[in-house]
């Protein structure tokens, strides 16, 4: 397709306007110098190519009356195609519904479920989306109070009394602390049958902002990688929009497990895709370039390096 004004961009389907920007890894380096040259000018220009992406999708159940109230955001809404559905639990219109989208990961097409940051009204939901997709992680990439305002309901127990949610029994079985992160194992039981869940909590990631240094957020996917396995799956994910910080956390996953094999890495493809699977992921333009400096410092060796 030849280079269009934007305008014309509207009109084109996904389908025509390019999809991938693959670079060579042995290139990337370099490739990061040009894009961050200029106030970030070559980055600018990247991500806004992916500002329409997915915009066409319906989310026609995010839309009924009877879910509005169930969405922490009016305007982060999950397409109808991707998302995930609650088994209904009488012939109510609405029972299926949650604010969550499965979002394919490197190794499965539906190997995470996205969602928002639990409402006080839909943590009882959240629980079940949990046990009904069989998850035994879950990723939160925000804190429950963050400038004074409630980014997400505290969906678990604030001690080691059990606590029923619906009819759902979670029990804290232990805690570890670390400065950026803590990572706590669940009982998860329904009737007589129990799982444990796994729950691995970034506490120093600003909404709308990106970790600092980048290297903290490799060192936390390295750290839920050495306790989640692929074939554990979906893996739950949520910040408190479900977009932004949650799609940094997946494309970083995704980079660090392609780079292991692959000698190039499509980080705007990777977005790309994600885009079309849920709205807004990677929500801001320092979050995309963030990824890009995730992945630098892990080629240059620097991913144990802090901030002085
Ligand atoms: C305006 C809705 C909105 C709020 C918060 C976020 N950030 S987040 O997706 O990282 O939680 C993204 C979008």
């Amino acid at each position: 397709v030849e280079n269009r004004k934007d305008s014309d961009m509207h009109s084109l389907p996904d389908s025509l306007i390019e999809t991938s920007r693959p670079v060579k890894l042995k290139d990337f380096a370099a490739h990061y110098r040009f894009m961050a040259a200029d106030s970030e000018y070559h980055f600018s220009e990247e991500y806004e190519a992916l500002k329409h992406v997915g915009h066409d999708l319906q989310r026609t159940a995010a839309d009924l009356p009877v879910n509005r109230p169930k969405n922490r955001f009016t305007n982060i809404l999950p397409y109808d195609h991707s998302r995930f559905k609650l088994q209904p639990t009488d012939d109510e219109e609405g029972t299926d519904y949650i604010n969550g989208n499965f979002v394919s990961g490197y190794n499965s097409p539906r190997e995470f479920i996205v969602t928002q940051g639990p409402l006080p009204s839909t943590r009882d939901d959240f629980w079940r989306m949990c046990w009904e997709s069989n998850s035994r992680a879950i990723v939160m990439l925000t804190r429950c109070i963050e400038k004074g305002r409630e980014k997400c309901d505290h969906y678990w127990p604030y001690d080691t009394q059990p606590v029923y949610y619906g009819d759902i029994q979670v029990t804290i079985l232990n805690e570890s602390h670390f400065p950026d992160w803590n990572v706590t194992e669940f009982r998860v039981c329904k009737g007589d049958v129990f799982r444990v869940v796994r729950h691995f909590h970034f506490t120093t990631w600003p909404d709308f902002g990106v970790p600092d240094p980048p290297q903290t957020l490799v060192r936390f996917v390295r750290a839920f990688r050495e306790r989640v396995s692929p074939d554990q799956k979906p893996v739950v994910v949520h910040c408190s929009a479900g977009v932004g910080r949650s799609g940094t956390f997946i494309a970083l996953d995704r980079i660090l497990f392609s780079i292991r094999t692959c000698d190039y890495v499509d980080i705007f493809g990777i977005v790309y895709e994600m885009r079309r699977e849920r709205v807004w992921m990677v929500q801001t333009e320092q979050q995309y370039i963030c990824i890009h400096q995730c992945l630098l410092a892990v080629l240059e060796g620097r991913e144990n390096e802090h901030s002085v």
